[in-house]
Order: structure tokens, then C-alpha cells, then sequence
């Protein structure tokens, strides 16, 4: 009997595969996928096999970790059902609510529903994560929370906000690639070597957002201390504003949340 059970090794599946190999090890990890060169690839990076079948892997583990695309979630729950008992569902799912999962399984089951994001895949992901009702004890607390812990941070929400926060986890790393790799096109464009533009986009994206978070600063005085009077950046701010900038990433917050809404199970 292992710890966890994964269901689906792809983008994110691997990722939590990877961190819980780390902190658990190898012996409390059961896997399958329904592609077999995904099986094939995860055995050759962690060495260990896949299992045959779904069902084996819902039967060998006290975690389940749903690891699939919302539109396969409702054939996974139907293959799976009879085999679960006393197992906790771990859901990754974009949209899919708590209720509509127990309503395909039939019963009340013990679910954590996630949104975690890449940055997983190098132990720097942050994960939204809701309980379902249903006691969970001390000891599975500490064992979702040691399991979430495994690949970044992670904080709770009321699950009714887990849409929302999609749009901040799960989703925005897209965009933030999309300014990296903005802003180095345009220093292309100025001259600097592409490799050096990437480092020096990336490196920036790090350092501010360890700002943000290190000293507690409001972003707005952050970006304030950056803008000297008469300055090139205050230039700059001038001109994304222009364009809409920040109305652009709420507006993309708007569409990113619409169509988590749109992804629930339909019964
Ligand atoms: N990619 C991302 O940035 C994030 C994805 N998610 C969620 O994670 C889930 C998985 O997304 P990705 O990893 O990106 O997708 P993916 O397509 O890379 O991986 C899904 C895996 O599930 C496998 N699969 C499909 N049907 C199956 C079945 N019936 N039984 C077993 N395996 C099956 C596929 O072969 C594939 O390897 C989705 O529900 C998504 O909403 C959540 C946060 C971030
Ligand atoms: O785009 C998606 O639907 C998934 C969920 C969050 C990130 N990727």
C-alpha cells in the first residue's frame, strides 16, 4: 500500500510525481496514464513502474491525486468509483467543484480540491487548495499539507474562491512568460544578444517578485521607488498604461475565470 496514487503523469502530474518522489520517496508512489510513452517517460526519470490500470492505482493508495484534464475527469470518477472507500480524493482539476466530483463517485468522499501551477516542476509553485466538509484527522492534515508543501507554497481557500483563484496560480504563469518574453524581444530590437535579453527579463521577474514578497511593500510603492521624477520609467509606466496594461490582465482574469466556471461536471 503506498501513501499516493496518481492518476495522469502529464504537465502537472508529473511535476507532483517528481516533488512527492522527493519528500515521500520512491516506495510511496503508485502511477498510471493512459498513454503509454507517459508511462514509459516516468519510469525512465523516477524508476518506477507504472501501474496497469486506474483501478489498480485507486485500490494501492490512501491519497488519489486526479491528475487529468477536467473533460476526461468524468470517465476517471465513473472507472474508479467502486474501488474507493476510505481513500482522499486530491483533485487538480481547473473548474471542477467538490460537489460535482461526490456526486459522480455516489458518496460523500474526503476531497482536497487543488490549483497548483508549473513552477512545480522546480519545487517553486504555489498552490490554492479548499477541504471538502467531512472530518479530516491531525495526521492526514499534516500529510496534505507536508504533500502540497513538496513543490512551493500553498494556501487554503473557501471553495467557492477556487475559481478565482485559478486566475492567479494556475493560469498566470502564461502570461508571465508572455512578458518575459516581450520585454526581451523589444531589447532584441535595441540590440542585446537574446540570451543575455532572457536572463536579464527572467532575473527581473524573480527579483521583483521576491520584493513583493520579502518586504511586505505595497507593489504600488514598490513600482514608485522605481520611477524617478522626469525618468525613463516613469516614461515607461506612461506608455503601458496608454496601452492599457493593467486593464489587460484583469480582463484576461475576467476570461480565465468565465471559463473555469463554464468547466464544472455537468450532472
Ligand atoms: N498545466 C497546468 O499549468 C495546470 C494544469 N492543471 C490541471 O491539471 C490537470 C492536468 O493538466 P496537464 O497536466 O496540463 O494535462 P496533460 O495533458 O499534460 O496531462 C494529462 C494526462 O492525463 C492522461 N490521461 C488522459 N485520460 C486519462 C485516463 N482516462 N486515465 C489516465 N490518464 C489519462 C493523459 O495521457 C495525460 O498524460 C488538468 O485538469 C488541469 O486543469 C492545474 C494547474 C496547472
Ligand atoms: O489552462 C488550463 O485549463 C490549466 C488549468 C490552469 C492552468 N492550466
Amino acid at each position: 500500500m503506498a501513501l499516493f496514487g496518481f492518476i495522469g503523469a502529464g504537465n502537472m502530474g508529473f511535476a507532483l510525481l517528481k516533488a512527492c518522489y522527493s519528500t515521500f520517496g520512491k516506495n510511496e508512489l503508485v502511477y498510471f496514464d493512459a498513454s503509454a510513452q507517459k508511462c514509459q517517460e516516468t519510469e525512465s526519470q523516477l524508476g518506477i513502474p507504472a501501474e496497469d490500470s486506474n483501478i489498480s492505482v485507486a485500490k494501492k493508495c490512501k491519497y488519489l491525486v486526479l491528475a487529468v484534464k477536467p473533460q476526461f475527469m468524468p470517465e476517471v470518477l465513473d472507472e474508479i468509483k467502486d474501488v474507493i472507500t476510505n481513500q482522499i480524493i486530491i483533485s487538480i482539476a481547473a473548474g471542477i467543484s467538490i460537489d460535482s466530483i461526490r456526486e459522480k463517485l455516489g458518496f460523500p468522499a474526503k476531497i482536497v480540491r487543488a490549483m497548483p501551477n508549473t513552477p512545480a516542476l522546480i519545487f517553486k509553485g504555489i498552490t490554492g487548495i479548499s477541504y471538502s466538509s467531512g472530518s479530516f484527522s491531525d495526521e492526514e492534515k499534516e500529510i496534505i499539507g507536508r504533500f502540497f508543501s513538496s513543490f512551493g507554497r500553498y494556501e487554503v481557500f473557501d471553495e467557492k474562491l477556487m475559481n478565482a483563484v485559478t486566475c492567479a496560480s494556475g493560469s498566470s504563469p502564461a502570461y508571465v512568460y508572455m512578458f518575459i518574453e516581450a520585454l526581451a524581444d523589444s531589447v532584441v530590437d535595441l540590440g542585446i544578444p537574446r540570451d543575455k535579453a532572457y536572463i536579464l527579463a527572467a532575473q527581473t521577474v524573480l527579483g521583483a517578485a521576491a520584493m513583493v514578497l520579502e518586504t511586505g511593500e505595497h507593489p504600488g510603492a514598490l513600482k514608485d521607488k522605481v520611477c524617478s521624477p522626469g525618468g525613463t520609467t516613469i516614461a515607461a509606466v506612461k506608455a503601458l498604461e496608454e496601452h492599457g496594461f493593467r486593464n489587460a490582465i484583469m480582463k484576461a482574469t475576467e476570461a480565465c475565470f468565465n471559463r473555469a466556471e463554464k468547466l464544472t461536471l455537468k450532472k
